[in-house]
């Protein structure tokens, strides 16, 4: 079955094409203000002939959704109902799913959820603790994100094991423009960095990740700062970039080899809060059988992943400096070391494919 799977970021169109599991051709439409026009694009280019569905990333899908859903007009209004908990996201995602069922009618469309994967946090893992009953009308609850990569990852990580998924704990750490940590027992995740948006957790490109909230009320009061000031502050001048004045870690790093000590720093608060948890994480397990680095910084990164994991050797936690120097996917921690350290590059939008298909067969079949 030949399957067409959608990206849509906020201002990009990432396009996938494959025919089972082969790829057949992919491409990226960048500096989208009009997706109908990118995606006309995408039609026009690829040969679509035999589609059988269109998989589309979908970035918030809140608690209803923890499989991957065929879309109709009562999941689209479903979709546009989370906006205001993904607002970068989401709608350029509705907007994909929009133009796809006007240019492609009849040709399935399925939606594939960040968010989905992590619908087994235990509830202890998944709850703020402030006022019950105001967490519950607003929604306020950790949701997670990149679950389609950190189930993927974690699958090929048992993989690497060479043992079922079932007896495998493992901490997945996605570490891209948006980063994020998650711990699964067994395929399950049960803790993850991310929350009520993707804003929670590691230090990102340009998002700040964890800070005290008091943060947001101290720079309201004081420095008169309006809310959406605040918000953008935090999503689109932190991180790297806040730190560093770079989000892209090829950037901050050799920044940081020319003797840039702003940029030393961005990468030491980088690494110690991957580190921290990995700590917090391998306590929730228990157990703790792997780690695997996957995206953009996690697969090409090695000093990043050494800094990250420097130190913990007593915890079992070990890198084999020429292993990771030379690794493209595998282990890089040592020979019979307590725990795996490897390297496992992502494929979201595979997997997205894999979803897509199996919601087709199984509608097929029932
Ligand atoms: N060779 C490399 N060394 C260090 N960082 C890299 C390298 N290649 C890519 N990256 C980093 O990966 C990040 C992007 O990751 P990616 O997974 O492609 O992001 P996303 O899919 O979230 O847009 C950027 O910060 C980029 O600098
Ligand atoms: C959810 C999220 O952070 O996605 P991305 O890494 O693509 O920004
Ligand atoms: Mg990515």
């Amino acid at each position: 079955m030949r399957i067409l799977v959608l990206n849509n970021g906020s201002s990009s169109v990432k396009y996938r094409l494959y025919d089972g599991d082969d790829l057949v051709s992919k491409g990226l439409v960048e500096r989208v203000t009009d997706y109908a026009a990118a995606l006309r694009e995408v039609t026009g280019s690829v040969d679509l002939t035999g589609l059988g569905a269109v998989g589309h990333r979908v970035v918030h899908g809140g608690l209803r959704f923890s499989e991957p859903t065929l879309i109709t007009d009562e999941v689209v209004a479903a979709i546009e109902e989370l906006v205001p908990l993904a607002p970068l996201h989401n709608p350029a995602n509705l907007a994909g799913i929009g133009v796809a069922r006007k240019l492609l009618p009849g040709v399935p469309q399925v939606a594939v959820f960040d968010t989905a994967f992590h619908r087994t946090l235990p509830e202890a893992a998944a709850t703020y603790a402030i006022d019950r009953e105001v967490a519950d009308r607003y929604g306020i609850h950790r949701y997670g994100f990149h679950g389609t990569s950190h189930a993927y990852v974690s699958r090929r990580t048992a993989t690497l094991l060479d043992r079922p998924l079932a007896g495998v704990n493992t901490i997945t750490l996605h570490l891209g423009n948006g980063a994020s940590a998650c711990a699964v027992e067994g395929g399950r995740s049960v803790a993850t960095s991310m929350g009520l948006t993707p804003l929670e957790g590691l230090v990102m490109g340009s998002r700040s990740g964890d800070l005290d909230p008091a943060v947001v009320f101290h720079l309201h009061r004081t420095a008169g700062m309006p809310v959406d000031e605040i918000d953008d502050l935090l999503n689109h001048r932190g991180g790297l970039m806040g730190l560093a004045g770079a989000g892209d870690m090829r950037e901050v790093l050799s920044r940081r080899a020319a003797g840039d000590r702003a940029a030393a720093l961005a990468i030491d608060v980088y690494c110690r809060r991957i580190r921290s948890y990995v700590g917090a994480y391998y306590a929730v397990l228990g157990r703790l059988d792997a780690i695997a680095f996957t995206a953009g910084v996690g697969e090409n990164a090695a000093a990043v992943r050494a800094e990250s994991l420097a130190g913990l050797d007593r915890l079992g936690i070990e890198i084999d400096a020429a292993r990771n120097d030379s690794v493209r996917e595998g282990i890089i921690s040592p020979e019979g070391a307590p725990v795996t350290v490897c390297v496992v590059p992502t494929d979201e939008e595979l997997e997205i494919a894999t979803q897509t298909r199996s919601v087709i067969n199984g509608s097929a079949e029932g």
